[in-house]
């Protein structure tokens, strides 16, 4: 395997559940063969975390993100930024903290655009505590999007062992996701999506399924007509760009284990169409992933789960999965730059 650069950690929301998941995903670098990763995050937040909770792991701040490798054995290497821990209650998320969680993806998306690091693993963040303090974008999806610059169509695909999706509407209300669907929305989608699996998922051809908007797929126009207008001619057009592409499908039979062995990946109409398959088939296990921004990014698939925060309950076995995957991905880059340049 070749070597990669570390990956940059994020904070999320600060009275949720990533501090806590970030130790506990360290304190599993061995079992799991975690590569070295560091998060960007006050020290403070992460000791007084590991007082609460009783962890038995240390924190060494770090000055270059180059240090990690030489720390991560002993200690979770800490890229500090401004902020203390003195407004965090864990289990209540708070709009006081924002500028901490913001400071910490922007500083990892600079360290790894920059290419000091590898990738970006986010932790999740409470969307409403941000919006209270002025932040404009629905979720890092979008976010991470501005940041890379003008022209970047975010994709935002959910995978775990058993199903990838793709939700081709992400944040906005139901009633406006018939609004955005459009042709050239799907088509481009259906691009980055084919090239960022075969690219970082070594898919030589994939297979792509498109989720139908209304009840059985329109049931040929009488439920709904935006399959015939927006996206059989979509589906066609690519098709014959030769893509592997079907569609649209109706959604309720798309998801069971024989339909699923058909495609490599499905592209729904909207959130929760692609969301509910790949969070009950397997929560734990799963992963979100932005595909077509500049750099690597995936995160848990869970959110800040102020429910359980402050207990020590929390499962890492997403942000495991999460870092596991960002890993893979910056390994298939790596080798991929050096077969183009021995080419
Ligand atoms: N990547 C992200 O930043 C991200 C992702 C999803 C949701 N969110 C945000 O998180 C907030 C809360 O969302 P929600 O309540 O819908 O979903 P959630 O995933 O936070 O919680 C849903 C349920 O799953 C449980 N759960 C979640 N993660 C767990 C873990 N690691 N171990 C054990 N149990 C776990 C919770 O206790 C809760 O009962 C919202 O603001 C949402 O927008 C952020
Ligand atoms: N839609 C995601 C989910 O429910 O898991 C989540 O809100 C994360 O979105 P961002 O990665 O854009 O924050």
């Amino acid at each position: 395997m070749s070597n990669i650069k570390p990956i940059a950690m994020t904070l999320g929301e600060p009275g949720g559940i990533g501090p806590e998941l970030a130790l506990k995903a360290w304190l599993s670098r061995k079992d799991h063969v975690l590569p070295p990763f560091f998060i960007l995050s006050p020290k403070t937040i992460m000791d007084q975390t590991i007082e609460s909770l009783g962890l038995r792991v240390k924190t060494k701040v770090i000055n270059e993100v180059s240090q990690t490798g030489k720390f991560f054995e002993d200690a979770l290497p800490v890229f500090e930024i401004p902020g203390t821990a003195q407004d965090i209650e864990h289990g209540t998320a708070s709009s006081k903290t924002a500028s901490i969680v913001i400071d910490s993806i922007t500083h990892a998306v600079n360290l790894t655009r920059s290419g000091t690091a590898s990738a970006v693993v986010t932790n999740p963040i409470q969307k409403s505590a941000l919006y209270q303090a002025g932040f404009k974008h629905p979720g890092h999806t979008e976010f991470l999007a501005e940041l890379s610059g003008p022209g970047t169509i975010p994709v935002m695909m959910l995978a775990n062992s058993q199903l990838r999706v793709v939700p081709m509407t992400i944040h906005i209300a139901l009633s406006e996701v018939p609004k955005q669907l459009t042709r050239e929305m799907i088509k481009q989608l259906v691009r980055i999506t084919s090239k960022s699996l075969q690219r970082d998922f070594g898919l030589e051809k994939p297979r792509l399924a498109i989720a139908g908007l209304n009840p059985h797929a329109g049931e040929d126009g009488s439920m709904g007509d935006e399959e015939i207008r927006i996206m059989r001619p979509a589906i066609k057009a690519l098709q014959n760009d030769g893509f592997d592409v079907v569609g649209p499908l109706p959604a309720d039979t798309m998801f069971h284990a024989e339909a699923r062995a058909n495609y490599d990946v499905a592209l729904c109409s909207y959130h929760d169409q692609a969301l509910i398959p790949v969070k009950t088939l397997d929560f734990h296990g799963g992963v979100n992933v932005t595909l077509g921004l500049p750099f690597i990014r995936t995160s848990p698939d869970h959110g800040t789960a102020l429910d359980i925060a402050g207990k020590g309950i929390a499962r890492p076995d997403s942000l495991i999965a999460a870092i596991k995957m960002a890993a893979e991905m910056a390994h298939k880059r790596v080798a991929g730059n050096a077969a183009s340049q021995g080419a």
